[in-house]
């Protein structure tokens, strides 16, 4: 497959790029071995069943977590370096803020804490969900919880925002409003994101970049433009109810058998056979196919792909 990388993806300008990167707890592996790159200015979703490793990935990069095997880089800096902490901000499932204090004094401390705070910002975000200054944050719902949140990631200017399912608990109208938003502040300042997401259709409207990872491994890596046309959603007869032996020719990722009939989804090695019914499948197919195949042959666009360079977990 050609190199997909855009001006911005050429090499040593990595937002985050993984070798070898490993975490072990006592249950077992939640990372293994994982090599990836994911070049400054794109939205990167973080797709993955429950327990493939996402969050312990996004803590990784935020040095919540240690690695077992492996580094991690942001901006081509590893993440022990302080000197990467002013450059990404970090919004998970849990919203850290300060119960006791109002939302003015929470964007306060935004200011205090980062030296390029950006207060316009902050309070637009704010002041667009119409959440009063003056209440405490503790006694604010969820969903403005959320949107203070984000205030504070992105009055910080970070250049890397990892977002680990950070609109999980807003309503649609809200969702759709903070999407828009983080897109807006995203393309004007070429802010990188990577979000992990259990909804196919945000990932679909928002992200040019895809990390999949399943059972803690790395299963597609690169541009949503390159990743979906490589697949091939392939339908025909089923002789003796089993799918036909010319699909061994290709890539297989997934297959379904209903009655007489065959449905498939493969990266095609050749020409298909003309009998076969062939179509270019939507991103919510691959995925959902990638997720429900954890085993299937992995697929880096080449800009994606980094070598491990004996990092190797045992
Ligand atoms: N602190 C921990 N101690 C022990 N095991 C952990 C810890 N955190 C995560 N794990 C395990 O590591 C694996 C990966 O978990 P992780 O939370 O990274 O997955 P995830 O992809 O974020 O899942 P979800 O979509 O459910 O949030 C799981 O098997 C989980 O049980």
């Amino acid at each position: 497959m050609a190199d997909t990388s855009t001006p911005n993806g050429t090499p040593g300008n990595w937002a985050l790029e993984a070798r070898g990167l490993s975490k072990r707890y006592f249950g077992g592996w939640a990372l293994r071995d994982c090599s990836f790159r994911i070049p400054t200015g794109r939205i990167c979703g973080l797709v993955g069943p429950n327990g493939a490793g996402k969050s312990t990935l996004l803590g990784l990069a935020t040095r919540q977590v240690q690695p077992t095997a492996g580094e991690l880089r942001i901006f081509g800096v590893p993440v022990d370096d302080p000197a990467v902490m002013p450059r990404f901000a970090f919004l998970g499932q849990e919203k850290p803020l300060f119960k006791r204090f109002t939302v003015a004094d929470t964007l306060r401390m935004g200011a205090e804490l980062n030296p390029g705070w950006d207060a316009a910002a902050a309070e637009r975000i704010v002041r667009s969900g119409h959440v009063p200054l003056h209440a405490k944050t503790g006694d604010l719902s969820g969903g403005q919880r959320t949107r203070v949140a984000f205030a504070l990631a992105f009055g910080k200017r970070p250049d890397l925002l990892l977002l680990d399912e950070p609109m999980a608990d807003l309503d649609p109208l809200a969702r759709d409003e903070m999407s828009t938003l983080l897109m807006a502040e995203a393309v004007e300042r070429g802010t990188t994101v990577v979000m992990s997401s259990h909804l196919l259709t945000e990932l679909e409207d928002m992200c040019d970049y895809l990390l999949v990872v399943a059972e803690g491994r790395v299963r597609m890596a690169g541009d949503t433009d390159a990743l979906v046309p490589a697949h091939t959603l392939v339908r025909g007869v089923a002789p003796d109810g089993s799918p036909p032996a010319g699909l061994d020719l290709h890539t297989v990722i997934e297959t379904r058998v209903q009655g007489r009939q065959f449905q498939a989804l493969i990266r095609p090695k050749g020409p298909l056979p003309d009998d076969w019914e062939s179509a270019e499948p939507s991103l919510e197919e691959v995925l959902l196919a990638h997720l429900r195949s954890p085993d299937a042959p992995s697929l880096y666009t080449q800009g994606a792909r980094v070598e491990a360079e004996g990092t190797q977990a045992a």
